[in-house]
Order: structure tokens, then sequence, then C-alpha cells
């Protein structure tokens, strides 16, 4: 017999499966504080939560016989998949389940502000019949800017166009041809912050998103935006926003998420005349908690029963003789991809991994999984992309993945060839596991190199002339980014060459601005393989 706990309030009619079954004994336990969870977790083998519970470190340690977690919803920042990761607890969520239930709370969100519903509806209820104060706009013939064009964002734009609207989508996955089939102008934050009346974010919260919008961009903001995220707490900076609205930038903003959850008493969301906030009730709707709950306790039934699954954040399934062969690249693979990723600016159309040497003769699938998790991880956040979904996302964004296999050694034991195309470029970077000195890249685009995949790196092509590496090095150091090492790759002297140095902390991107400014420099990339 099975154990669940639910310590959220999930749908009954969406556990049934769970509650129905021979096998499995439910217990309903919502509100349980942490020192309650962490007394009673012990005897479970599974665990069902939304985003109220937090699946810390301590809890998975008191969860001796946990084997799932399972979250019923998209967002698993409430969960550490590092912790689970390391005691072998597999994290499950259910994505697909509440993207209408979102995309149609955003949309709540964007007439609420745009027609001052709950304002108007406090004054109504007081006694007060104004109708004066509360003169809207219409939605109709308004452009709205979508930051995020996944699952919820391409709803979201969908129905912007039966209101009328135009919509400006920023995603990095974004391809034109994407792009235009839905009718969106594919563009960036700055055209997006410039130019739109409505403004909606609908991205994970990554070290990447954090703040994107931000002081910096309210600043050069069309004034008059109206602003709404029903996705992530700090995507959009509060205090920055607060200040923007008070200067007259941004004409109001409907906020379903905060940085801190809940927010504290004093929050200046919560007085504020001009915002208006939910508690995080995006995903709150029949429909979407019977969907979510459905989908992870089949999961759920899934791994219990040790059966195939999907969705799994954290934990790939692969058979053990193949796992101890591939194991040694897992790490190599992840990093290719995520320098591969770094190397290009526009969205990725064809990612193409060619294995050579050793490499040649086993199933390489998932080792591909982990080159393409590396690629997609950079923008998509590494908690949303695990082993069991990333060539399911790449497809869904229309990512071609060709993988192919070559007897020539290139004078190496093993080699793995990663070359990223787009519309404009294709970039290319190879590694090698050499024996002793463990993994190495060994070609960048044309160039033969050899430098760790690791820490913080920056990437320059220029032209191999005397002086540049001089120039480039007084640059970095008059701006405290130390040098740990240097290689430089060049095929003909005086011709295009390239430059990677290992750097002690990331560098500035005013400094990276500047060294695109040398003479003789065409580009200056930072790389980070964390
Ligand atoms: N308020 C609520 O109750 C709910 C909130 N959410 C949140 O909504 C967000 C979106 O969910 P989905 O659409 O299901 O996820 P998704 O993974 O389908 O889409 C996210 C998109 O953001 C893009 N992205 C990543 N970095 C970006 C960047 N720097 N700039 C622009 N785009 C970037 C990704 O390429 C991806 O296409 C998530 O944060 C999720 O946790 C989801 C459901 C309910
Ligand atoms: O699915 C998500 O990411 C959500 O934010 C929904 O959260 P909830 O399940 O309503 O606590």
């Amino acid at each position: 017999m099975f154990k669940v706990l639910v310590s959220d309030p999930i749908s009954d009619l969406g556990i049934e499966q769970l509650t129905a079954a021979s096998d499995i004994a439910v217990d309903k336990k919502p509100g349980l504080s942490e020192d309650e969870l962490v007394s009673i977790i012990g005897e479970y083998d599974a665990l069902l939560v939304r985003s109220q519970t937090k699946v810390n470190a301590r809890v998975m340690e008191a969860g001796k016989q946990l084997k799932v977690v399972g979250r019923a919803g998209v967002g698993v920042d409430n969960i550490d998949l590092k912790a689970a990761t390391q005691r072998g607890i597999i994290v499950i969520n259910a994505p697909d389940g509440n993207t209408i239930t979102t995309c149609e709370h955003t949309f709540a969100m964007m007439m609420a502000l745009a027609r001052h519903i709950p304002q108007a509806y406090m004054k109504t209820v007081g006694g007060e019949w104004d109708r004066k104060s509360f003169v809207g706009v219409e939605l109709r013939n308004k452009v709205l800017g979508v930051m995020g064009m996944g699952r919820i964002g391409s709803e979201v734009a969908r129905r912007a166009k039966a209101f009328g609207m135009s919509i400006m989508g920023y995603d990095p996955f974004l391809t034109e041809e994407r792009a235009e089939k839905m009718g969106v102008q594919l563009s960036t934050v700055d055209e997006i912050v410039r130019n739109a009346d409505f403004m909606t974010v609908h991205t994970p919260l990554t070290p990447e998103t954090r703040h994107m919008i931000g002081k910096a961009q309210f600043e050069v903001m069309k004034p008059g935006m109206r602003i709404v995220n029903c996705a992530r707490g700090g995507i959009i900076d509060e205090q920055a926003l607060v200040e923007a609205i008070d200067q007259g930038i941004v004409a109001g903003a409907g906020f379903d998420v905060f940085e801190s959850e809940p927010p504290a008493a004093d929050h200046p969301f919560l007085k504020h005349p001009k915002i208006i906030v939910t508690p995080h009730l995006g995903a709150s709707t029949v429909e979407a908690q019977e969907n979510v709950a459905i989908d992870v306790s089949k999961q759920v039934l899934h791994i219990l029963r040790n059966e195939p699954f999907v969705n799994a954040v954290n934990m790939p399934p692969i058979a053990a003789e193949l796992r101890s062969k591939l194991q040694p690249y897992f790490e190599l693979g992840e990093k290719l991809g995520g320098f591969a990723v770094q190397q290009i600016d526009g969205a990725v159309e064809e990612i193409t991994v060619t294995y050579s040497g050793d490499l040649a003769d086993v199933d390489t699938q998932p080792l591909t999984r982990h080159v393409v998790k590396g690629v997609l991880a950079h923008h998509l956040g590494s908690e949303q992309v695990n082993l069991v979904n990333s060539m399911h996302l790449a497809d869904g964004r229309g990512i071609n993945i060709v993988t192919q296999k070559s007897r020539a050694t290139k004078g190496f034991t093993n080699h793995i060839a990663v070359s990223l195309r787009t519309k404009q470029e294709e970039h290319l970077v190879a590694g090698t596991l050499l024996n002793g000195y463990g993994a190495r890249i060994v070609q960048i685009d044309k160039f033969p190199v050899d430098v760790a995949p690791e820490g913080n790196l920056i990437l320059i092509s220029h032209q191999d002339k005397p002086g540049i590496i001089g120039r480039v090095g007084t640059l970095l150091g008059t701006n405290d980014v130390n040098i740990a090492t240097m290689q430089v790759g060049r095929k003909l002297v005086g011709g295009a060459a390239i430059m990677v140095l290992a750097v002690d902390k990331a560098a500035a991107k005013e400094v990276l601005d500047e060294l695109m400014k040398l003479p003789d420099i065409n580009t200056a990339k930072e790389i980070d393989l964390y």
C-alpha cells in the first residue's frame, strides 16, 4: 500500500484516480506548518502540492519513503529540486492544465484595469455614484506587448487579436515564422516598452527575467502604459513600478503575483489607487484545478507503480548499462548546449549534435537530451527544463533536432560537436572528455581551442592583429575583471580569430560594450557556464 499526502487544496474530483485505487491511501491535510509537515512526511511515498507548501531540503530529508513530489500546476519554485534530485525524489508538474485559465485571468486583469472595475465597485458599494472618475480606455486598436510567448503568452496573443489589438511579442525562442503564423510582430523588450499600450509578462522567474522591466525600461516607456503580471512576482521591479505610476509614466497595473507571497500588510501595491491585485488566483478555476490534479495524479500513480511517466522536472529514466556508458558525458553535453545558445543572438531553428569516436556506437539519445536541455535551460530556466521534457519543449518551439554519428575521430577518442542555426547565423562548439584532464572545449566555430567548460567565459571574435591581446587585457584589468586563462585560435596569420577568456567574475554589460568598441574586435560575448 502506497501512502499519498495532499498538503494543499487540490480538486477532489481530480485526485479520484488516486483515492479510488486499491493500492493507494490518500491523506488530505492542507495548511500544515513546515514543522508539522516534517514530523509526518516520513510515512508517505508521495506528496501532492500547489504553490503554498514549501517542499524544502528539510522536508525532503524527513521524507525517508518519499518517491515523488507532484506539483498540481506549472511553477516548481516552491520545491527544492536540487535536494529532491540528490535524494532521488522525482518531481513532476502539470504544465498544460492551467494554461487557458491563467490566460483568461490575464484578460480579466487587463479589462478590469482598462475600465477601473475594482475601484468603481468599491465606490459604488460604498454608496457613491461616481461616473466621472472612472473613464476607461478601449482595448480595440491598442498595441499589446507580450513578454514570454510560451503556453500562456501564446493564448493571450490569440485572444487579444479578437479584441482588435495588435500584438508585439518577445521570447528568445520565438522565430519570425512562428510569430508571423500567430500574427504577432516579433519585437525586442525595448521596442515593446517604447511602443505598446498594454504589456503582459508570461515568463518564468529566472536570473534573466528578474526585474526585466525595471527602472531603465520605465524611463523610456510609452506614457500611459498599463501592465499586467500573472506570471511570477519579481519579473517586474515592484518598487520601480510604483515610482513609474507616481511619475505618471504608467497608467495602471494589475498584479496576481508578488515578489514575496503573501505580501506584507504595508506593501505599496495594496493601497495604491492605480494598482489592482488578486492573491495568486491565475490558476484558480474549477476546470484548471481538475485538469492539473488529474494530470499529476496519473503521473504519481505511474511512478509509484514503476511505470513509464512524463513531465518529470528532475529525473530521466535510462537503462542502467547505458547510463554507466553515457554518464561521464552528461555534464559536458549540457555545458556544450549552454555554451552554444550563448554564442548566438536570434531564435534557434536547428540544433545539430554530431557524435564521433567511442560515442558513434552507443545510443546517444539520452545524451542529446542533455545537450538540448543545456540549450533550452538558458532561457526557460533550469527548473522548467528536464531530461524527460527537453525534446518535447524543443519540438513545441519548432526547433529541429538533428543527430549525426561519425566514425572520423578527429584525433580524439570521443568528440561531441553542437551546432546551432538561427535565421541569420550558425555557430559550432565541440568538446571531448580527455583522460586525466576531464571535459574540454576543443573547437569553437572553425577554430581549435583548449578550454575548460566552466565558470564565466568571454568569447571574442576579432582580426588577428598585433597588440589586440594587450588592449583586451588592459580594458578588463581597468574594469577589475581578472583573467584566469586565455586562449586564442586562428586559422591564418592576420585573418579571422577568436579569443576565449576565463574570468573570475562576470563582466558587466558595459565592459562588453567597451570591448566591442576596441579596434579589430567584431563581437564580445559573455558565456556563463555555471
Ligand atoms: N498566476 C498563476 O497562478 C500562474 C502563473 N503561471 C506562471 O506563468 C508563467 C508562464 O507559464 P507557461 O506559459 O505555462 O510557461 P512556458 O514555459 O510555456 O512559457 C514561458 C516562456 O517564457 C519564455 N522566456 C524565458 N525567458 C524569457 C525572457 N528573458 N524573455 C522573454 N521570454 C522568455 C520562454 O522561452 C517560454 O516560451 C510561469 O512563470 C508560470 O509559473 C502559470 C500558471 C498559473
Ligand atoms: O501553476 C503555477 O505556476 C501557478 O502559479 C499556480 O499556482 P497555484 O497552484 O494556484 O498555487
